[in-house]
């Protein structure tokens, strides 16, 4: 990390300082302020470890929901996500990720990311739904804005980054994972963007993701039909990379990592950054608009009463 000389352009919209406000004021109204501190003190939290510099990210008074550590010696950091009961991602979620993800971004000592979940057969449940339904429309768009910010942040890393995808995995949590460089996945759960089948639409920079990883025709189709893939699917279409046993998860994920370590790192960044930045910038080009969209199209009548419909199958299943 030390030798890059250029980096990919993270955030230009925001400003650095744009995104510092949005960070003090989502601190501030969502009671984040440890998280703040936690991101500030990075090194100092956990003297008492010797060989991982732990920062446990909980937002005042609740559980913990992202555990990131680093690891001195190989410089792989890993994010796991603890957000009960399905790892959904709503704002403050985000917000921790997109912390997590600038702290380790900036960090000389954290060269790959892995991500991966606590959640017992559970990656990422996707977009929290409630954050949809029935919204505040000020903070509606926020979360939509959190989320471009999670998917630029992560497409664009300039770490070695890696999904460790050891459950479920719809929807946003689909994103997440094809954000990253390399996914393995644990055999006999599910992934893909099934928006359709809730009723909703994937936006434009969803569609770029998927058609990036896969291709057109394959990504039209499961795009269109919603298809939520078996880990043996995803891996024929290329949606992930490898399957090994879900004990073998992580270890497959770290290893991949110091694979892909061997390469000049300068080579490798300027690679990631010449594929990825069209996708990248042409969400930065559109982004009020994207936020205008989803705003408009969550809020209508029709997509609040298929969403509620949606709520109440997943209630009912899990009675
Ligand atoms: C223009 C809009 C574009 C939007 C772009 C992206 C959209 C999204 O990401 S939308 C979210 C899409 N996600 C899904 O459709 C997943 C829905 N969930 C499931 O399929 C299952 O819950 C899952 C396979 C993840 C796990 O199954 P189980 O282990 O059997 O758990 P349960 O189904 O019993 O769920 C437990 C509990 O969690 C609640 N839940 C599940 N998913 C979500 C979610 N995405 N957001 C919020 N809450 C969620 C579910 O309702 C249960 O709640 P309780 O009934 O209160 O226990």
């Amino acid at each position: 990390m030390g030798q890059v000389q250029s980096r990919l352009t993270i955030s230009p919209t925001p400003t650095k300082l744009a995104w510092m406000m949005h960070l003090r004021m989502l601190t501030t109204m969502h009671g984040l302020c440890e998280v703040r501190q936690c991101s500030k003190r990075w090194k100092n939290l956990c003297p008492q470890t010797k060989n991982l510099q732990k920062c446990q990210m909980s937002s005042a008074g609740s559980s913990e929901m992202l555990q990131v550590t680093v690891d001195d010696k190989s410089g792989i950091a890993t994010m796991t996500m603890c957000r009960p009961p399905v790892n959904s991602l709503n704002l403050e979620f985000l917000t921790q990720i997109n912390i997590a993800l600038e702290k380790l971004e900036n960090s000389k000592d954290c060269s790959g990311l892995i991500i991966t979940s606590k959640i017992p057969k559970i990656f990422c449940a996707g977009l929290d739904i409630m954050e949809m339904y029935q919204p505040n429309v000020d903070r509606l768009q926020e979360f939509w804005r959190t989320l471009q910010e999670m998917y630029i942040r992560l497409y664009g890393s300039q770490l070695i980054t890696a999904a460790a995808i050891n459950g479920a995995s719809p929807a946003g949590g689909c994103l997440m994972a094809m954000s990253c460089d390399y996914r393995v996945m644990a055999p006999g759960y599910k992934i893909g963007l099934n928006e359709t089948q809730l009723g909703i639409v994937a936006p434009f920079w969803f569609q770029d993701l998927i058609i990036n990883t896969m291709g057109f025709r394959q990504s039209e189709m499961a795009l269109q039909l919603g298809t939520l893939f078996t880990s043996e699917e995803a891996l024929n279409l290329g949606m992930v990379d490898k399957i090994v046993p879900q004990e073998q998860v992580m270890e497959t994920a770290i290893q991949e990592i110091h694979k892909w370590k061997k390469i000049p790192g300068f080579a490798r960044q300027i690679t990631k950054s010449a594929l990825r930045k069209p996708s990248i910038d042409k969400l930065h080009s559109k982004r009020e608009e994207d936020i205008a969209n989803f705003r408009d199209f969550i809020t209508k009548d029709s997509i609040q009463k298929t969403l509620g419909m949606y709520i109440e199958s997943l209630k009912k299943k899990a009675k």
